[in-house]
């Protein structure tokens, strides 16, 4: 297979899909692997590696997208990238479909093939292909959550760890998945006084057993958030429904509320975001405040760490990859059932049924383009 991989063009995204290690395990099998000039710079991947793994390097982006039967991205196209994306096209990336209308028109509109990496799904309903960066930006999102807090930058002034004599700030993390799960080591190893909240009461047990002494777990619902947010001084937004919209568990008017300064890191931001006054935002600008609540939700965070998320992001991609160029996306998603719930869009039907409820568009089953 002709596999290509340009140079992300999102606002401060570093990382790149795929290694001179992952071109050269492509280049084994016998694929062809083509790499937008410079594109690996930014994560430390000069392109001559590229070429000693047996890549060949191209000069623009158009001519990947023009050679390439399967495009691999990090993040989700953006407008200047929707017309270079090809009919019958594989486009291998992240999506998050439901968070963006236009997204999901254009790619319907492309004919392309759509599997995105944050609904490919083991049989434990893990997310093998979302974790990896659902791990970097959970511990970002404290050392962010942090360094927001302090005064000059527009936070309450609080020292996440407190001082011999003075309390700890204290922490809020809403979702205790993978996210939250990240979150909460840090926060605790810095200190804090952190609470964790989620509706599944199996995992809030897990996660009592295996936290320190200053993490608890509490049951989310609109009652008990409401309690809790006056009281805090960091909140993470880190729940998740399955490639679906995320839920607003933060709303407008519990913001009058909280202390002024209290710093809301809405890390699900890239499904929708789960606190009502959520917008996307980029590391060139990521805060802005609202009735002095400042508001951090940058929807690429890991992109702000190349040298660590590049590496960690194709560890996991790079087997499902190389399943799909040896076999084909339709023979892989066949035989490969995580694969198969990867699929989003294909050739202008909406295969995912949580991105179709989303838009209210018709819903195809993914079967009817397996055959
Ligand atoms: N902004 C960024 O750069 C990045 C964003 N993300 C996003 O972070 C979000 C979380 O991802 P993961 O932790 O990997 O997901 P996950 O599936 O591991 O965890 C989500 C948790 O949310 C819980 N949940 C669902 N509804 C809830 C509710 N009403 N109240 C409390 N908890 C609830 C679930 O039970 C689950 O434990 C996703 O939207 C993901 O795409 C991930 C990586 C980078
Ligand atoms: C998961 C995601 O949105 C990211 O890594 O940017
Ligand atoms: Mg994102």
């Amino acid at each position: 297979m002709i596999i290509g991989v340009p140079k992300e063009i999102k606002n401060n995204e570093n990382r790149v899909a795929l290694t001179p290690g992952g071109a050269q395990e492509l280049v084994k099998r016998g694929h062809e692997v083509y790499i937008q000039t410079h594109a690996g710079e930014g994560s430390g991947f000069p392109d001559d590696e590229y070429v000693q793994a047996g890549a060949s390097i191209l000069p623009t982006i158009e001519a990947v997208y023009d050679k390439a039967e399967m495009i691999m991205k990090v993040k989700e196209p953006i407008e200047p990238e929707y017309e270079l994306i090809k009919k019958d096209q594989l486009v291998f990336t992240y999506f998050h479909f439901a968070s963006y209308e236009p997204l999901t028109h254009a790619m319907i509109k492309s004919g392309a093939v759509c599997l995105a990496y944050e609904t490919v799904e083991k049989a434990d309903h893990s997310l093998p292909l979302l974790v990896p960066m659902s791990e970097v930006a959970g511990r970002m999102a404290i050392q962010e959550g942090a360094k927001y807090l302090e005064k000059p930058l527009k936070g309450r002034g609080i020292l996440l760890g407190g001082v011999p004599g003075v309390r700890p700030a204290k922490v809020l993390i809403l979702g205790g998945g993978v996210v939250g799960t990240n979150a909460a080591k840090m926060a605790a190893g810095m200190g804090a006084d952190v609470t964790i909240m989620d509706v599944n009461l199996p995992r809030l047990r897990y996660l009592d057993d295996v936290m320190p002494a200053n993490v608890n777990t509490f049951m989310s619902n609109e009652y008990n958030i409401r309690e809790l947010v006056p009281t805090h001084d960091l909140i993470v937004g880190a729940v998740l429904i399955h490639g679906a919209k995320a839920p607003h568990l933060i709303t407008r008017d519990m913001l009058k509320e909280m202390r002024e300064g209290t710093v809301l890191v809405d890390v699900a931001v890239d499904q929708g975001g789960c606190i009502e006054t959520c917008k996307p935002t980029t590391h060139e600008d990521p805060t802005y405040v609202i009735d002095g609540i400042l508001h951090y939700c940058v929807a690429n965070m890991p992109g702000a760490v190349p040298y660590t998320s590049t590496l960690a992001l194709t560890n996991a991609t790079l087997p499902y990859a190389i399943e799909l160029a040896n076999k084909g996306w339709k023979k892989a998603c066949k035989e490969n059932r995580e694969l198969l719930l990867g699929l989003n869009v294909i050739k202008g039907d909406v295969v995912y049924e949580a991105v179709a409820e989303a838009f209210d568009l018709p819903f195809v089953r993914v079967e009817e383009h397996l055959i």
